[in-house]
């Protein structure tokens, strides 16, 4: 497994070594003792699986009094994936990173505590894996507005027409509004 930091350096972008043959492949795609060392000492409670269809944009997530450290993948498809720094006493905070990932280039990415999550799905459907590191917790969930001017996230809509989302996303929060980790 490769782990490359980001533009965000606790964000990690992680591929795989995959073993091809006559069969098909073989992967790795989480080994514990590696993970602990090269993105977070946190241990994973909670695994979760989504299918989603093109043009469909779910986030963007975090919880405040249990946030979720995350690790990401997909499965079947393509997805625009989109975390957005959250921690007011970051270098970085109100600053997003964005990566494709998807089924051919079976790349991980590891969302750290701290965190707005979300993604938008750029084929025909996706299936979207995940890791967590704490419990879902829906009174502590909250929503960022995915286009929020300030954070001004280059999104790859497709044929330019706007994403479907949620209610409960429709009414999300503003950065300048939107409650934060201090
Ligand atoms: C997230 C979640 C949802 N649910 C239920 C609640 C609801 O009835 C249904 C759909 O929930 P949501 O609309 O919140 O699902 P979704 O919009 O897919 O929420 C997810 O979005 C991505 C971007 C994330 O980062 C995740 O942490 C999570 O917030 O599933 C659980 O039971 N456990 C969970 O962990």
């Amino acid at each position: 497994m490769k782990y490359e930091p980001q533009v965000i350096p606790d964000v990690i972008l992680m591929t795989p070594q995959v073993f091809g043959d006559e069969r098909g492949y073989f992967m790795e795609t989480f080994r514990e003792q590696d993970f602990m060392r090269e993105c977070s000492p946190l241990r994973f409670v909670q695994d979760n699986h989504s299918l989603s269809s093109q043009g469909i944009l779910r986030g963007l997530h975090y919880q405040l009094e249990k946030p979720q450290g995350k690790l990401v993948r997909v499965v079947s498809g393509e997805v625009f994936d989109v975390v957005v720094d959250l921690r007011r006493q970051s270098p970085t905070f109100g600053q997003w990173v964005g990566v494709t990932l998807s089924a051919a280039n079976k790349q991980l990415l590891w969302v750290p505590p701290g965190f707005a999550h979300g993604f938008y799905v750029t084929s025909e459907s996706a299936e979207f894996v995940y890791k967590c590191t704490d419990y879902y917790n829906p009174g502590d969930e909250y929503s960022l507005q995915w286009d929020d001017a300030q954070l001004s996230i280059d999104w790859p809509l497709v044929k330019g027409q706007a994403p479907v989302l949620s209610d409960k996303d429709r009414q999300g929060y503003s950065l300048r509004e939107a409650p934060c980790y201090d």
